[in-house]
């Protein structure tokens, strides 16, 4: 292990983090980085640990009892409260957070995203304990742009896009748009956190992620995730591609996005942790932070044709002549779909309180994503395309 010292220099005092939603795919990573480079230990939940398991076993790890797993409900399981009572910071990640589960199960994407939160919000609030609540960039949705006539110079103008924490509005679309349940009850989780610390006195940071991205996010369909699951862009384009189809292409891939790698992310959340709980609370306390790159932003059908020759270069496989295909997103995403157009982060308030920026290219993280992708998937899809069906 690294010794890590916090940001004003001093050796870190070894704490217990209950972290909620460790077996994902941020989950995952935080638990790496915690039990490589810092005392702490992590009393991990989820209902899921294929993606720790790595870190659980075998016991002759330099960490063993520094992670600690708990196969658990947080919807209905009375150990919840206790686990957070045990620990110093419990770190929320669990959630129902993609977007092709938003207007087709609005109401599982509600009660884990706004219902499911609230216990862990009211337990860290009653026993006095720091919560650091991850929310989304969605809760900006659409930018106040995207509602000027398209040929509008102001479009270009970065304060009609640029989201800001402290000022930016939160554009919904109407009810029937149902992709905005999730954005809505995670702004919804977000005024109630704020509240307990402005009424309550709760300790709270609260992480807005611009589109993370790296290993093991997600599932590859057929493989390790249901066959008809519709997983995020980078598992969607990664599973066309170790499949040699097309990459599909919603409403025409004009929307843009900015992609940040999950390590440089990672960097970020370890800086609240280190600076919530020792000397120097304020870093971190009581703020909200974007979390992203903003020199990453591609459209849709950029990222496609990246991530085309990206494949290419690391399996060594020739692309298709037509490597993308367009479909409607109610083809692909149903009824009730809506998108955010455009999602710059603003990076004031995260430079100033933590000193973090990001660092690794667009190029980059998709070369080291499609190799771990490449390794761990290619010869199961191989295999699975070939198994005779049964009679
Ligand atoms: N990855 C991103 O770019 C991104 C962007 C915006 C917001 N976020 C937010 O960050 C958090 C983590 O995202 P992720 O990408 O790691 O997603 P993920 O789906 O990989 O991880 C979420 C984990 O929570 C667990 N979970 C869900 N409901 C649970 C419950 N009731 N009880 C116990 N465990 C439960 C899941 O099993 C899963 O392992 C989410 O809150 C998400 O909304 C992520
Ligand atoms: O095969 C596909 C899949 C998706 N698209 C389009 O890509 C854009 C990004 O989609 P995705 O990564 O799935 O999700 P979003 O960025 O829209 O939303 C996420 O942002 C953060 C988070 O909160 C959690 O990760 C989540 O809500 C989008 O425009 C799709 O339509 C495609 O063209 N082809």
């Amino acid at each position: 292990m690294t010794t890590r010292i916090d940001l004003d220099g001093r050796p870190i005092k070894p704490m217990t983090i209950c972290m909620i939603g460790a077996g994902g795919f941020i989950g995952s990573h935080l638990c790496e980085k915690l039990m490589a480079e810092t005392p702490h230990k992590v009393l991990a939940l989820d209902v899921y640990s294929d993606k720790i398991k790595h870190l659980l076993e075998p016991d002759s790890l330099p960490w063993v009892g520094c992670i600690v797993f708990h196969r658990l409900n947080i919807k209905h399981d009375s150990r919840l409260e206790g686990l957070i009572k045990m620990a110093d910071l419990t770190i929320n990640l669990a959630a129902i957070c993609t977007p092709a589960d938003y207007n087709t199960r609005p109401l599982d994407t509600i009660y884990s995203n706004f219902i499911d939160a609230l216990p862990v919000v009211k337990y860290c609030s009653d026993n006095n304990k720091r919560l650091i609540h991850f929310s989304t960039c969605e809760v900006y949705g659409k930018t106040i742009g995207s509602f000027l006539p398209k040929d509008s110079p102001l479009r270009k103008d970065p304060a009609y896009y640029v989201l800001k924490e402290d000022t930016s509005p939160c554009i919904f679309g109407s009810i029937q748009k149902q992709r905005w349940s999730y954005a809505c009850a995670k702004q919804l989780i977000e005024r109630l956190i704020y509240a307990e610390g402005a009424e309550n006195g709760l300790d709270f940071t609260i992480v807005r992620p611009f589109n993370w991205i790296g290993p093991r996010m997600d599932f590859i369909p057929g493989i390790d995730g249901p066959i008809e699951g519709v997983p995020r862009v980078l598992a969607c384009f990664g599973n066309n591609l170790l499949r040699r189809e097309p990459l599909k292409l919603v409403d025409g891939g004009e929307s843009q996005r900015t992609f940040v790698y999950i390590k440089d992310a990672i960097e970020a959340v370890l800086l609240m942790i280190l600076s919530s709980v020792q000397e120097n609370p304020d870093r971190a306390n009581g703020h909200i932070f974007n979390v992203g790159n903003p020199n990453n932003e591609v459209t849709v059908r950029q990222l496609a044709e990246m991530m085309t020759k990206v494949y290419a270069k690391v399996s060594g496989e020739p692309s298709l002549e037509s490597p993308t295909i367009d479909v409607s997103s109610k083809e692909f995403y149903g009824e009730g779909y809506d998108d955010s157009d455009k999602r710059i982060p603003d990076m004031t308030i995260i430079n100033r309180q933590l000193g973090w920026n990001p660092k690794t290219s667009l190029w980059d993280l998709l070369e080291s994503t499609l190799t771990y992708q490449h390794r761990t998937y290619a010869e199961a899809i191989k295999k699975s395309m070939v198994k005779p069906i049964a009679s």
